[in-house]
């Protein structure tokens, strides 16, 4: 077993009334695939959002790689190597698949270009370079110079996750990456993030296709109304009692 590298302590999270998160303790180990599965509305993206700092917990922290998540601004999460994707890709439309990809390796995380016109220059060759890959990568190299306006909805989520990639990430948070897809994409998606995992990235992905969860994921964590209600490998989730009941009695 690898070092855990990821850790969620005594998560609570409520909005008005609504307890979103209750106490939830969840760990991950450093290069595998964690899902995360559960019924509609149980907190899944709310859970995400804590990780990434766009949403301060009430009560608990999150910590990665020794260093305390919570409390910081999304930027300073991001320079600590924590990318995610989310379910509507941020892109830039009117640009090319190129240059989305370079952008993020050419600004700071914050988004704010700090180089000078000569160090730009000089840096633009070898990222040029590794965006060219990274579209290889991500099926996409036969149209980098395509605007990203013109792409599919799958297209566009592989070009975000190619706009990831290129910052090398430690912890990458995916928001159910196949969402909308049809049965071909969402394959070759699958296909794609197996690639990724066999460069030893931490990878915690929300997904409600079980296909897919049952493709990748290393471990299971099955959040219900805010708890997490069953945990472990992908088969002793599918056959526990308690996770069949939460999806057929579920609030949706
Ligand atoms: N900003 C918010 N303000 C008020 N309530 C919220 C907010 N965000 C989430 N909630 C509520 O918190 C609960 C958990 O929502 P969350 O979106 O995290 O669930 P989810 O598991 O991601 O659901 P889905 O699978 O439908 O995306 C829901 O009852 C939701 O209505």
């Amino acid at each position: 077993m690898g070092d855990l590298v990821l850790h969620l302590d005594n998560i609570n999270k409520s909005f008005g009334g609504l307890s979103a998160l209750s106490d939830v303790n969840l760990h991950v180990e450093e290069g595998t695939t964690h899902a995360i599965i559960g019924p509609n509305g149980a907190g899944k993206s709310t859970l995400l959002n804590v990780c990434i700092g766009r949403l301060k917990p009430d009560t608990g922290k999150v910590t990665f790689a020794g260093e305390v998540l919570t409390g910081r601004q999304p930027h300073e999460i991001a320079q600590l190597g924590v990318a995610r994707v989310f379910q509507t890709p941020e892109i830039f439309q009117e640009m090319t698949l190129l240059e989305n990809v370079m952008i993020p390796a050419l600004s700071h995380r914050d988004g704010a270009f700090r180089l000078n016109a000569t160090e730009l220059l000089s840096k633009q060759g070898e990222v040029r370079e590794e965006a060219e890959h990274i579209l290889e990568d991500v099926g996409l190299k036969d149209m980098m110079m395509v605007e990203a306006a013109s792409l599919s909805r799958g297209d566009k989520r592989r070009l975000e996750l190619g706009m990831c990639l290129i910052l090398r990430p430690r912890l990458l948070l995916l928001d159910e990456p196949t969402a909308g897809m049809a049965r071909h994409d969402t394959n070759q998606t699958i296909e794609l993030l197996k690639k990724i995992k066999s460069r030893g990235m931490t990878k915690v992905i929300i997904e409600h296709d079980m296909h897919v969860v049952f493709s990748l994921a290393d471990k299971v964590s099955v959040l219900a109304r805010g708890q997490i209600i069953a945990g472990g490998d992908p088969q002793s989730v599918r056959e526990d009692p308690k996770v069949k009941e939460a999806y057929l009695g579920g609030t949706t």
